[in-house]
């Protein structure tokens, strides 16, 4: 399939974009006493910047692991990864990440628990400030800066963590099952409000999912791994619009036909994700 991309931010169709991830070879082994797990093995792939890849695969395939090498919080056995043309060899300061569990400390306001990610990075108290603010507005958080995690949704929790990760402006946002913990409502609404703030800030967002409707909503290509050890078995390009609604999405014929391939495809080879 090829992209037909009518607007920003991935660059027009034909047009390569810059690489902002360039994995090679990637193999992770993990060794405890009592056992070695390979996590990953022979793993390539690329993302443009500006660039929307969703992750799919099974329980257990390495799809976090991969994560965390790219923020170069867990080494590879082998192979190489390259964030914005530099190896990665240890922590990344350029990347935002988002988990599963929001993650929020419960004595502070929403406002205070954004601006955690400002104090941790000693960035400027003023540009930092400001840029919380866009953010809360850009989430819909607007009359809750005070408000306390115990007093939020789990949808408005995951948006403060969201804003927390976008606060330095990173070129790169890593996620991981972020929506996971959500009813099918709530998530439904995360992800309308994901695609919007992603086309607003032309961020790289590498996205982890067992929803496959979330990856193919979300992603201009869905990457699907195999079961453990984790290899690439497929990448899809994803041909819906750039601007997507999400009821037109969900009942376009191409968003039906690319959610049935992939699930047939996991389905196919043993996965149980
Ligand atoms: N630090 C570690 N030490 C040892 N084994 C690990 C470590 N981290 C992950 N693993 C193992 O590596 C494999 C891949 O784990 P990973 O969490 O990356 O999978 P995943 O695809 O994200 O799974 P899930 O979809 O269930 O979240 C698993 O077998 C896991 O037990």
């Amino acid at each position: 399939m090829t992209q037909t991309m009518t607007t920003e931010p991935s660059g027009a169709a034909g047009q390569r974009p810059a690489t902002t991830i360039d994995i090679k070879d990637l193999t992770c082994t993990f060794t405890s006493k009592r056992k070695r797990t390979t996590a990953l093995t022979d793993v390539s792939l690329s993302v443009g910047a500006g660039e929307f890849v969703s992750i799919v695969g099974p329980s257990g395939c390495g799809k976090s692991t991969l994560l965390k090498i790219v923020a170069g919080l867990v080494p590879p056995s082998a192979g190489q990864v390259k964030l914005l043309g530099t190896e990665v060899s240890g922590p990344q300061r350029e990347i935002g990440f988002a988990f599963q569990r929001a993650a929020l400390l419960e004595w502070r306001g929403v406002r205070a628990n954004i601006l955690l990610q400002a104090e941790m990075r000693n960035m400027d108290k003023r540009a930092a400030a400001a840029r919380a603010d866009q953010l809360i507005e850009l989430t819909g958080l607007t009359g809750f800066e005070s408000a306390l995690p115990h007093e939020l949704s789990g949808g408005m929790q995951q948006r403060v963590a969201l804003c927390r990760a976008l606060l330095h402006e990173p070129p790169v946002l890593l996620m991981d099952e972020p929506f996971g913990a959500l009813d099918a409502l709530t998530r439904e609404h995360m992800n309308v409000e994901l695609h919007r703030i992603w086309r607003e800030t032309g961020t790289t967002v590498v996205l982890v999912t067992h929803s496959i409707a979330e990856a193919v909503y979300l992603g201009q290509r869905v990457v699907v791994m195999t079961p453990r050890p984790g290899r690439i078995e497929r990448v899809y390009d994803v041909d819906l619009p750039a601007v997507r609604d999400y009821g037109a999405t969900m009942s376009s014929p191409t968003f039906e036909q690319l959610a049935r391939e992939i699930r047939v495809l996991l389905g196919a080879s043993g996965h149980h994700g």
